[in-house]
């Protein structure tokens, strides 16, 4: 038998537009799973953690949903990239360093190489989920096309090419969430469960 050792037995990795709800969705799977077996992880966490401290910038604002990340954002994207360019699984390492819990959640994989950074580190354990609405309910959420951010790579990457194990649509017409949900929720808790029953 496979030695699972104490590394996940599931990765979820979420991708979408900005304001499609994948921060929404993350949180509510982490909800209904419990912080015991799922730890929610952020790619853009250790980025903005040393763009913050190189630009003498808070921190907490940028990682916080309000107005003030949107002022860097751009930059930030420009600046991460000339690290990915020489390091392509930079943040992605540091993002995954040291979690333990069963069913790791990333909640905002931008580009192709960090969907296969997570494919060839653990080709057992990733599934790529994908978060889609319409532009018109984006809008509603509070998004305007940015030029530099809308068309970029860190927005448009994933558009094509990628086989996605379950697409969530997440709109007010669309079927429920947790309808939607069910699947992905259902293999999540038969990960804890192996963990559980192969300590
Ligand atoms: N299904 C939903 N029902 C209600 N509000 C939602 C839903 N999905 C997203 N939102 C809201 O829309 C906004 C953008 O969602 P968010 O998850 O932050 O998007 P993203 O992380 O993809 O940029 C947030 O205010 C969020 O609470
Ligand atoms: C520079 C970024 O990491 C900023 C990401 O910030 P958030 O992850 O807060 O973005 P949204 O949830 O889409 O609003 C983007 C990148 O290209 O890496």
């Amino acid at each position: 038998m496979e030695d699972r050792g104490s590394g996940p037995e599931l990765i979820l990795v979420f991708s979408g537009k900005r304001k499609s709800g994948k921060d929404f969705i993350t949180d509510l799977i982490q909800n209904r799973l419990g912080s015991e077996v799922c730890c929610i992880l952020r790619l853009s966490g250790p980025l903005k953690q040393q763009y913050a401290q190189e630009h003498n910038l808070d921190l907490d604002q940028l990682l916080g949903p309000g107005p003030y990340k949107e002022l860097y954002r751009a930059d930030m994207i420009r600046w991460g990239e000339n690290r990915r360019n020489q390091d392509s699984g930079f943040f992605c390492r540091l993002a995954t360093s040291g979690d333990q819990k069963p069913v790791w959640v990333v909640s905002d994989a931008r580009r192709l190489s960090d969907l296969q950074w997570f494919r060839s580190e653990f080709p057992r354990q990733t599934r790529c989920v994908r978060v889609q609405c319409s532009e018109e309910t984006r809008v509603q959420r509070g998004w305007s096309f940015t030029p530099g951010v809308d068309d970029a790579e860190s927005e448009c990457g994933l558009d094509s090419g990628v086989e996605f194990d379950w697409i969530i649509t997440n709109e007010a017409d669309a079927p429920s969430l947790d309808e939607q949900l069910q699947p992905i929720l259902k293999a999540a808790q038969e990960a804890a469960s192996l963990v559980r029953a192969d300590p």
